[in-house]
């Protein structure tokens, strides 16, 4: 387990974030632009140092103000995955997974990571030769191969187009599930959330507000429907009984039939995030936080 206390203030803006991320675990990070998430992430992999506050990996302190502890980068046992890729242009694909590998990795790791990825045959491309996703993934098994014990992703799918997106959430899903790695993920997105976590910390203005799964953060509490869709409403039919509410969830819209007053009372509208559940013959609707 990691157990992360910062203390971090810059002009107006100040940091006082408390929270703990499960071994093998998804934690994603969720939280409007500005709230403090990339920060944090700088903190705990080391790359910037808070004010105050501690930062602890099972029995090993990383981080820890009050008695001067604050290991550098290398000495902390974190995989970093970046927005922009972050990849070395002059190195193929193989040298870039091997830079900063544990020393025992050699062809063969490379190989099985590539698989994971679905990269075969891919060892000796260079960075310009890749998609956007492709160089994801490359990234994703760079960090993967130092074996760390958290792995830090930032945002890692909002530089690729929409599909390749939900690709790769699937993707990143089954290894990080398979391979159980303790991660830390950063967005800003409800149904990359729903998708992606085991557990949510909602930061908001540098401070810890909810803390649970995505049901018992977004929706308060815990739900018992067997399908639950995270969308935006892109549209409303309104009758003097039933609306029509249609949603959009990845790239496929779903037309559900509300109870108009249930509408009036979410004050429902276009653009709105909302989670549909079903349950037999039910169906209901909800907006999150
Ligand atoms: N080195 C710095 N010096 C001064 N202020 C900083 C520094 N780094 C971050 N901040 C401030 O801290 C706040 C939080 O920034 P941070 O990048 O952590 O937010 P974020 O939640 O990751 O946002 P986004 O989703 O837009 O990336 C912002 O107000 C930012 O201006």
């Amino acid at each position: 387990m990691l157990v992360v206390n910062l203390q971090k203030k810059w002009h107006s803006f100040q940091l006082d974030a408390a929270f703990k991320i499960s071994t093998g675990e998804v934690t994603v990070l969720f939280g409007p632009s500005g709230a403090g998430k990339s920060s944090i992430l700088r903190f705990v992999s080391g790359l910037s140092t808070a004010d105050n506050g501690s930062i602890q990996n099972g029995n090993d302190v990383w981080f820890d103000k009050q008695n001067n502890i604050n290991l550098p980068p290398q000495y902390r046992s974190v995989g970093f995955v970046f927005q922009d890729y972050a990849l070395f242009p002059h190195l193929t694909v193989e040298k870039n997974v091997l830079y900063g590998a544990k020393k025992r990795h050699e062809g063969d790791k490379v190989k099985d990571l590539l698989a994971l990825v679905g990269l075969s045959g891919y060892e000796h491309y260079y960075p310009s030769q890749l998609s956007g996703g492709q160089k994801q993934r490359v990234a994703l098994i760079r960090a993967l191969a130092r074996e760390p014990d958290i792995l830090l992703m930032d945002e890692p799918l909002s530089a690729v187009d929409w599909q390749t997106r939900r690709q790769l959430q699937d993707d990143l899903k089954r290894i990080l599930r398979q391979l159980k790695v303790t991660t830390l993920y950063v967005t800003h997105d409800i149904p990359e959330t729903y998708k992606m976590a085991d557990n949510v910390v909602v930061i908001h203005s540098g401070s810890v507000i909810k803390q649970g799964t995505p049901e018992e953060v977004f929706l308060g509490k815990r739900l018992s429907t067997r399908i639950q869709l995270a969308g935006k409403v892109v549209g409303t039919e309104h009758d003097t009984i039933m609306t029509i509410v249609t949603v959009l969830h990845a790239e496929q819209y779903f037309k559900t039939l509300i109870d108009t007053e249930e509408v009036q009372r979410l004050n429902l509208k276009i653009g709105d995030d909302v989670i549909i559940g079903a349950k037999s013959s039910d169906v209901v609707l909800f907006k999150p936080l």
